[in-house]
């Protein structure tokens, strides 16, 4: 592949012996990795089901190397949400962040949202997640593999961070700028980023990156960690950014990671002026590791606690707007979810207790989406079938992943079959797909049309 001029002098200059193995990787192909959702499923139950030949990823342990010729974006486990398709260097981010349960964590550069879902697994459907991307188009995609994923718990926002900024001071115990980078480590996986590189791109991008980190601090609460990554090898976007903004904010302290020994450490002989705690980012290289170049750092805030006052959101109090929906529950649902409730429109979501006023945000997912209300009746949505167990409701019908049957739902087809009449969970091989509505025999389809295979 032929790879920018000035991109390896800079990198013969920087890593000097270091260089020959580094530039020999790029004979290689690039990894392919999928990450399980065990939202969805346990890794044993998984590897019991697939026939994918996997390998372990030693960094995650639900982590996993496939074969690109398998194409397990095409399966239906995939349109099922039971794994991420992510590059394996990306699923070291949220190893070594480590969130908890019940936290509020923001994901400010999240589209297409390969770490916002790993989050949402540590997290286990409690606490707060805000996964946030500035672009429209990204963010849209962002929301769907959270419904995808069947994640209860994230608010999906399409804001800048100045004005999450304003809206969310000191708020969040954990933050995560996986910035906006020159891409560098990704010229294997992504040979167009070639094209867009050169040295002035990495100078803009480290002022970007700047910005971001500028704004995140701010929403970020007394004894937070805010953990920053990119897949770019420049020392500008990495060590330096991350030297300069802790000279800059002396009120954070770079804390150490231990995650897998052939992670390298961050280098302190390229910053003017290493403060405390630089060698302890991370960095992956190519050469060390079966992955693509990744950075990261995490850093953790000092300080004096600062009390804010955040305004808080108006759940629906008048419960005869939930009628339809507690209908449906009650003739569907084994258990009816219950939470805070709040209608965008027709459509009701249940949001995260820990958020805040929404109004005047642009939002795009305020919480998990239960369905619409049409006139006199409730139609349940593909985020609630998502994220729904089959022994969650009444009525399901199943299918193997290599039946003609479920490719025939993946297309929207409707089809004949036994069962009781009204909202049935589609099912592959026990996982849900989406809802099929029951008459007399026939199933009509309400696998989402903009999801519907094509051949
Ligand atoms: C490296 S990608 C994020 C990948 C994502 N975290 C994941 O794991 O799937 C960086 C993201 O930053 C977003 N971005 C670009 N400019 C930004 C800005 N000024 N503020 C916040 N996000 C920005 C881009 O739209 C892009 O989706």
């Amino acid at each position: 592949m032929q790879l920018p001029d000035d991109f390896l002098v800079k990198m013969k200059d920087l890593l000097n012996e270091e260089f020959e193995p580094f530039i020999t990787t790029y004979n290689d192909k690039q990894t392919n990795g999928l990450r399980l959702n065990t939202l969805k499923i346990k890794k044993e139950d998984f590897l019991n089901l697939t026939s994918f030949a996997l390998k372990q990823i030693p960094w995650v342990d639900v982590g996993f190397y496939y074969n690109h010729e398998e194409r397990p974006g095409k399966h239906p486990y995939h349109e099922a949400g039971l794994y991420y398709i992510q590059e394996p260097s990306a699923m070291a981010v949220v190893e070594v962040m480590t969130p908890q349960p019940g936290e509020k964590i923001l994901d400010l550069s999240a589209a297409p949202g390969g770490k916002t879902t790993h989050i949402a697994q540590y997290m286990k459907q409690q606490g707060l997640l805000v996964a946030n991307d500035i672009h429209p188009s990204r963010a849209r995609i962002l929301s769907q593999n959270v419904e995808r994923m069947g994640i209860r718990n994230a608010v999906v926002t399409n804001e800048t961070p100045e004005r999450l900024a304003k809206r969310f001071p000191s708020f969040f115990d954990r933050i995560l700028v996986d910035a906006p980078c020159s891409g560098e480590g990704m010229f294997r996986k992504n040979p167009l980023a070639c094209d867009e590189w050169s040295l002035n791109y990495v100078e803009a991008c480290a002022r970007r990156q700047k910005n971001i980190l500028d704004q995140a601090c701010q929403m970020l609460k007394t004894e937070g960690q805010l953990v920053y990554s990119t897949c770019t090898f420049s020392p500008e976007e990495n060590e330096q950014l991350i030297n300069q903004f802790v000279k800059d904010h002396p009120n954070f302290e770079i804390e150490r990671i231990d995650v897998y020994d052939q992670f390298s450490s961050g280098r302190s002989h390229w910053v003017d002026g290493p403060v405390k705690g630089i060698e302890h980012t991370i960095r992956l290289w190519p050469h060390h590791i079966k992955g693509e170049g990744h950075f990261i750092a995490v850093l953790r805030k000092n300080g004096a606690r600062e009390q804010h006052k955040y305004k808080q959101l108006r759940p629906i109090k008048n419960k005869n707007r939930l009628k339809d929906y507690l209908t449906f529950a009650k003739e569907n649902l084994r258990t009816i979810p219950k939470g805070t409730f709040i209608l965008f429109g027709d459509d009701l979501y249940i949001v995260p207790s820990e958020m805040i006023l929404m109004d005047h945000l642009k939002v795009i997912r305020p919480g998990w989406h239960l369905g619409t209300n049409k006139k006199n009746r409730f139609q349940p949505s593909h985020a609630l079938a998502l994220s729904l167990k089959a022994n969650e409701v009444k009525h399901h019908v199943n299918f193997s992943s290599d039946s003609h049957d479920i490719l025939a739902y993946l297309k929207g087809e409707a089809f004949r079959v036994q069962g009781e009449n009204g909202w049935n969970l589609i099912t592959v091989d026990g996982y849900s797909l989406g809802w099929g509505k029951l008459s007399n025999q026939l199933m009509k389809n309400h696998f989402p049309k903009g999801l519907r295979w094509m051949s």
